[in-house]
């Protein structure tokens, strides 16, 4: 006989998933209204503002009464938005593929599931997807625990004219996916060779018969081990999920405290958030203390600057172009008078954007 109390409550959940139904049904058609007065202005309204879905997002997490963790408040209103947006305008969001990599997981941590993803070979191509507006926004890695520092994204951001739109900070957290029936059946381990470095201790303790293969992504390595017998690969849960592989052994990261950052590239300018940063890349004549040089007005304004990385300038006339990423926004008054300053400075200078700094959630 079913207990009393627990039919209670499934008769509770059936009336108040009827009220939620409703409000998420109420707050869609304001979200079409929305659309409308977005698509009817005489000057274009960008109609997915970032700024707005992470102040959306904080207070929702702010008021959390539980019992639900703030993450899963998080996780469940990032979809409520998603699917929101796309009823305004279904977007297309390229990104570094294959699908299955932790790429793709920065694309749906940052646009919900209700997006069009759209998986490119190359980071030019992602690139030329959103110049060309075969996509609304792309996804790149900047500085990726399989890659390191992405100087294939510095270079591009050097060259184009596109805007970086936001920052995604993803946990890493690298897994052993494979069909085979245990551990000890596995004879052949596939990843990037920067998550089998990661894996390292771990593959020496609990596989130390298998063979370890080097290959292009992990995703890559999905897509192998789906198909070999008795091959595992190392990647994230989106290619388990993707590519029908087991979790034989999650987290087996040495390093738990693994975040690596994606960029959004874009066309559109966002308005300061309070909570921002700006990117720039800089350059002048090589003198000696030119860098100080350069970096001396950051200091006397004391703002934090988050991110310094040279790189060998393409015109010969400058030695080295330096990416910079500090606190605030191009439009707070003095992030806006410290750039002026830099700008006086530098023979050479760009904002690359300014965007709602990234949360590791
Ligand atoms: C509804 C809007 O459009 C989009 C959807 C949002 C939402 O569902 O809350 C928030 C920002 C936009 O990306 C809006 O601009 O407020």
């Amino acid at each position: 006989m079913a207990n009393q109390d627990l039919l209670v409550y499934r008769d509770k959940i059936d009336a108040i998933d009827e009220q939620i139904l409703a409000l998420l049904s109420s707050r869609a058609a304001c979200a079409k209204a929305i659309g409308h007065i977005k698509q009817n202005q005489t000057v274009a309204m960008p109609f997915y503002r970032p700024e707005r879905e992470k102040a959306v997002l904080e207070r929702l997490m702010d008021m959390n009464p539980g019992p639900l963790p703030d993450k899963e408040i998080r996780r469940l209103f990032r979809e409520v938005m998603s699917a929101c947006l796309a009823l305004e305008m279904p977007m297309d969001i390229a990104y570094l593929g294959p699908e299955g990599t932790y790429t793709q997981a920065a694309v749906l941590k940052q646009f919900g599931h209700s997006v069009n993803t759209v998986p490119l070979r190359t980071i030019p191509d992602v690139f030329k997807a959103v110049q060309s507006e075969n996509a609304h926004f792309g996804i790149v890695p900047s500085e990726n625990s399989t890659e390191g520092v992405v100087t294939h994204t510095l270079d591009m951001l050097l060259q184009s004219d596109l805007r970086i739109c936001g920052e995604i900070l993803l946990r890493i957290q690298h897994n052993l996916l494979s069909n085979a029936e245990s551990l000890s059946a596995v004879k052949a381990v596939y990843a990037h060779e920067q998550a089998l470095a990661q894996c390292r201790n771990w593959l020496n303790r609990y596989i130390p018969h298998a063979d370890l293969r080097p290959v292009s992504s992990n995703g890559k390595a999905a897509e192998i081990a789906a198909t070999e017998a008795n091959a595992a690969a190392i990647a994230g849960q989106m290619a388990s999920d993707f590519y029908g592989l087991s979790i034989l052994a999650a987290g087996i990261e040495d390093e738990t405290n693994n975040t690596t950052r994606f960029l959004v590239i874009g066309n559109q300018q966002l308005t300061p958030t309070g909570d921002d940063k700006t990117s720039l890349v800089v350059s002048a004549n090589n003198h000696p203390g030119l860098l100080h040089q350069l970096l001396e007005p950051i200091a006397r304004y004391k703002v934090n600057m988050t991110r310094l990385e040279s790189r060998p300038a393409r015109q010969a006339i400058w030695e080295y172009v330096f990416f910079i990423d500090l606190e605030g926004h191009e439009h707070d008054e003095k992030t806006a008078s410290l750039l002026a300053e830099i700008k006086r400075t530098a023979s050479f200078f760009k904002v690359l954007g300014s965007y709602p700094v990234g949360t590791v959630f």
